[in-house]
């Protein structure tokens, strides 16, 4: 990796990323309003031939002060250009607009973590996710997470199955080469690794191991879609070290679950698992690490959503440096005997065996 290794950035440079983070804030709300609104979008129809302010004006019904200040704004982001008082859509602009990973992002980051953000340098003293209260009092977003306003579930289901649907239809093959039948899905949420394994394979049998809230979810989506036969469902509580998994099972997958804990949690979890898994059995970790990405701006992201576990998830977890996260899974016992990179838009899956 070789993205952090130096200050790529002149002078002029510098003092200029120094003030789009001074400005961050208003530059990311006036994005999402001038989305939001239907500027963009109007700006976009008009092609090559571009809208004046007024005739942006008419188009949105809004008034004509604030979308002046918001275009002049789109034109300092760069959003927009302007000739001839034209407005036109740049190339960033399109992606504000167009783009499902930008839409997934923009949209959690400000519907889920924006106002609890503000609670960033508490979270990080106390190591408990401050920001969290703006929405309830439970002691992890996950115990909450079925109780969150429609919108922030909306943003924050959005965000997790934008990164896991591309993921699984490129990890099943991988699963499921070994004979593999009877499978534990931890953190299985709403779900969708369980119909995506039983319409994989008709031999599949899935377990889902989730909190309460969450597996009410499941339970009737697996029933809508006629697969309640195949699928079984275990409510747990992760963190207390007394609950145990169940035995008998071929292979045990986690995805987009452990980096919603410690370090030391991890190990514990990954304990349980070797406690449950025979000699033969595999765990299968579907996760994103940051050192690993193809892009400076997918480490990027993955570096800053750490913080929303910081702040609204946990206050002690993390996107993790794959190094930090294989000490974990030695500890706990195991080896990682395959590894895939580049799965979908980020992810990477470890194949794992108990160490002789
Ligand atoms: C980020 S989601 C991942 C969902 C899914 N596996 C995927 O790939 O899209 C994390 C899941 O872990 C579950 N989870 C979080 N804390 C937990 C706990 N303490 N015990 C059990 N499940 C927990 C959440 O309810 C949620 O379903």
């Amino acid at each position: 990796m070789t993205f952090f290794s130096k200050d790529k950035k002149s002078a002029l440079q510098a003092i200029e990323t120094a003030q789009w983070i001074a400005f961050a804030p208003v530059v990311f709300q006036a994005t999402r309003i001038l989305r939001n609104s239907g500027i963009l979008l109007a700006v976009q129809e008009s092609k090559s031939a571009g809208l004046t302010l007024e005739e942006i004006v008419e188009k949105v019904n809004l008034p004509h002060y604030g979308v002046r200040v918001l275009l002049e704004s789109g034109l300092g982001i760069g959003l927009v250009t302007v000739n001839d008082q034209k407005y036109r859509l740049t190339k960033t602009g399109h992606f504000i607009l167009n783009d499902e990973l930008t839409k997934a992002n923009l949209d959690f980051i400000h519907d889920v973590c924006y106002q609890g953000l503000f609670h960033l340098d508490k979270s990080i003293e106390n190591g408990k996710p401050e920001g969290l209260k703006v929405f309830g009092e439970w002691p992890t977003i996950y115990e909450g997470l079925s109780q969150l306003p429609q919108h922030v579930q909306k943003s924050w289901f959005g965000f997790d199955h934008y990164y896991s649907d591309t993921a699984f239809p490129v990890v099943l093959p991988h699963v499921f080469k070994n004979g593999t039948k009877k499978i534990i899905d931890i953190g299985g949420n709403t779900g969708k690794w369980a119909v995506a394994c039983a319409k994989h394979s008709a031999d599949a049998q899935v377990t889902i191991l989730d909190l309460p809230g969450q597996l009410n979810v499941a339970k009737a989506k697996i029933e809508q879609l006629g697969f309640a036969d195949r699928v079984s469902f275990q409510a747990v509580n992760i963190l207390d070290e007394t609950q145990q998994f169940p035995k008998g099972h071929d292979a045990i997958w986690m995805s987009q679950f452990l980096d919603c804990f410690s370090d030391a949690e991890i190990v514990s979890i990954l304990k349980r698992c070797h406690e449950a898994i025979d000699e033969n059995g595999y765990v299968f970790i579907l996760e994103t690490f940051w050192d690993l990405q193809r892009f400076e701006a997918s480490a990027f992201s993955l570096q800053q959503t750490s913080l929303y576990f910081t702040a609204m998830a946990n206050g002690n977890s993390q996107m993790y440096h794959s190094d930090v996260f294989k000490k974990c899974v030695y500890e706990a016992g195991f080896e990682v005997v395959e590894q895939i990179d580049n799965i979908g838009v980020s992810h990477t899956l470890l194949k794992c065996k108990k160490r002789q």
